[in-house]
């Protein structure tokens, strides 16, 4: 009875206080899912409701795709509280499943069980597709006692995407950001040490853009300098490296002898380089202390690659000579490929051809990186990705026709055994000349930048080219 003494007048019971308080945590936490709901795109909208779904309806499909373990001993707990003597049954134990969601579906985390690894999840990988209405899923491990089961409800492969480049210098030399693979994640190449890359793909199908996002992310640096050969077009104000030439050191056309000459004046380049390394840096590898200003990463691109190297047959003195010209194009750039990777020289050879001798194949074994837009036959996806590509025929670049795949390329890595399918984004054309115009500024010929960079008494001594080539082999 309270009375005018009562000691717990205006005191709040202690379990309403929790009771409140739950409440509040509860209210505050539907508000904060409510208003992300509603925040979210369409398409991450549905990822929530999938997200829900699958949380809610694992403990029931986990015993039925055999991704539950039975534990037939009793816990301590267990055994003390079973006065009766009555046998205990066993219990049913439930990987513990945390599910968050992005664009395209879901991510779980499950926990392990005795009998259910990894092996077990990727068993069940197709019929989770099913329970959970997804495209594919797909099962990795990313820590001892826990697997990775990553849904896409939607296939990211046949979603455009868009890369608007920020301008700004890039946290991470020669790291080149792809797009998105068949589950979503995103993919990079790390370009150091790295002297070599291959684009190859029908005409149309994305190789522009996709070279147009590696210059318009690194053109901010001032310690990455660029020169490109574009086979397709006679001057520079033409075709598709128009706006990036001011940002480029060396721009030739289709002339065989234009190139040629660029080609030797980067391989005397990587030459002076091999020889001063180590003296100027302190390493052999420039990869050691990384590109600078005085010693930027060049990065040569070589579009429309078979102009430079195609064989032309006939014995006429003009024929002949662009014979001999092609035939020293394809040594002077597999120089630059088999030895420029320790001092910061880096080919990028395109092709739309899907011939042998588009990319000579001793050039493109050399390089590690190689990537494939579409197709028309096997023998151009060999040509393109070399013989291995043959045994993995979901990534073969031949089932990249259909024009929901412009965009997408199959990529093989060196470092790594199969063929990564890329979902690239399209980088438009203005983008990238405002990147141009905003760091054409930065543009320097590096030949010159060593030469200022050792200064005139070690840039007269003598070097032994021959001995550098030997190193640099
Ligand atoms: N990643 C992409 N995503 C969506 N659409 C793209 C993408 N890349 C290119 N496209 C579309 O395809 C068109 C052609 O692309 P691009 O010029 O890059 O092809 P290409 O392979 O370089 O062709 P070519 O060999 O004739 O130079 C672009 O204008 C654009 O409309």
């Amino acid at each position: 009875m309270n009375g005018p003494n009562d000691p717990t007048e205006g005191v709040i019971p202690y379990g309403s206080l929790v009771v409140d308080m739950a409440l509040v945590v509860l209210v505050g936490w539907a508000v904060w899912w409510v208003v992300r709901y509603l925040r979210a795109d369409a398409m991450t909208r549905q990822s929530i409701r999938q997200a829900v779904r699958v949380r809610w309806g694992w403990k029931r499909l986990a015993p039925m795709l055999k991704l539950a373990a039975t534990d037939k001993t009793p816990t301590a707990l267990a055994a003390l509280a079973n006065t009766d003597g009555k046998p205990i049954k066993p219990r049913v134990l439930i990987p513990t499943l945390k599910v968050t969601y992005d664009a395209y579906g879901v991510i779980a985390r499950a926990s392990c069980l005795p009998g259910v690894g990894l092996e077990q999840f990727q068993k069940a990988a197709p019929h989770l597709a099913d329970a959970w209405k997804c495209t594919r899923v797909a099962i990795t491990q990313d820590k001892p006692g826990q697997v990775v089961i990553r849904g896409v409800r939607l296939d990211p492969l046949k979603l455009p995407t868009e890369h608007q480049p920020t301008g700004d210098v890039p946290d991470e030399t020669a790291r080149w950001d792809l797009g998105l693979d068949e589950y979503a994640q995103p993919v990079s190449v790390d370009l150091t040490q790295v002297p070599g890359v291959t684009v190859a793909g029908l005409p149309g199908f994305g190789k522009t853009s996709l070279i147009n996002r590696l210059l318009s992310d690194w053109a901010p640096s001032p310690c990455v300098q660029f020169a490109c050969a574009d086979g397709k077009v006679s001057a520079a104000h033409e075709g598709d490296y128009a706006d990036w030439v001011q940002r480029m050191f060396a721009f030739v056309g289709d002339d065989l002898e234009e190139a040629n000459k660029l080609f030797r004046d980067l391989v005397e380049l990587r030459r002076l380089r091999s020889a001063w390394a180590r003296k100027a840096l302190g390493v052999k590898s420039m990869w050691d202390v990384g590109p600078s200003e005085n010693w930027p990463l060049v990065v040569l691109v070589i579009d429309e690659a078979h102009t430079y190297f195609r064989d032309h047959k006939g014995s006429d003195p003009k024929t002949k000579k662009l014979a001999a010209l092609a035939a020293e194009n394809a040594r002077l750039v597999e120089d630059l490929v088999k030895k420029g990777r320790s001092v910061g020289m880096l080919v990028i050879l395109a092709t739309q051809k899907s011939t042998g001798d588009a990319i000579p194949t001793f050039i493109r074994d050399v390089c590690p990186v190689g990537l494939s837009f579409a197709q028309k036959t096997a023998e151009a996806a060999v040509a393109a990705l070399g013989e291995e590509i043959r045994e993995w025929p979901d990534a073969n670049p031949i089932n990249l026709q259909d024009p929901t795949y412009v965009g997408v390329a199959s990529m093989n890595h060196q470092s790594q055994p199969g063929f990564t399918r890329i979902r690239t984004p399209y980088v438009s054309d203005a983008d990238a000349a405002h990147i141009a115009d905003s760091t054409a500024h930065l543009t320097a010929d590096p030949s010159a930048l060593l030469e200022a960079f050792l200064g005139p008494r070690m840039w007269d001594r003598d070097v032994d080219l021959k001995k550098a080539d030997a190193d640099a082999a």
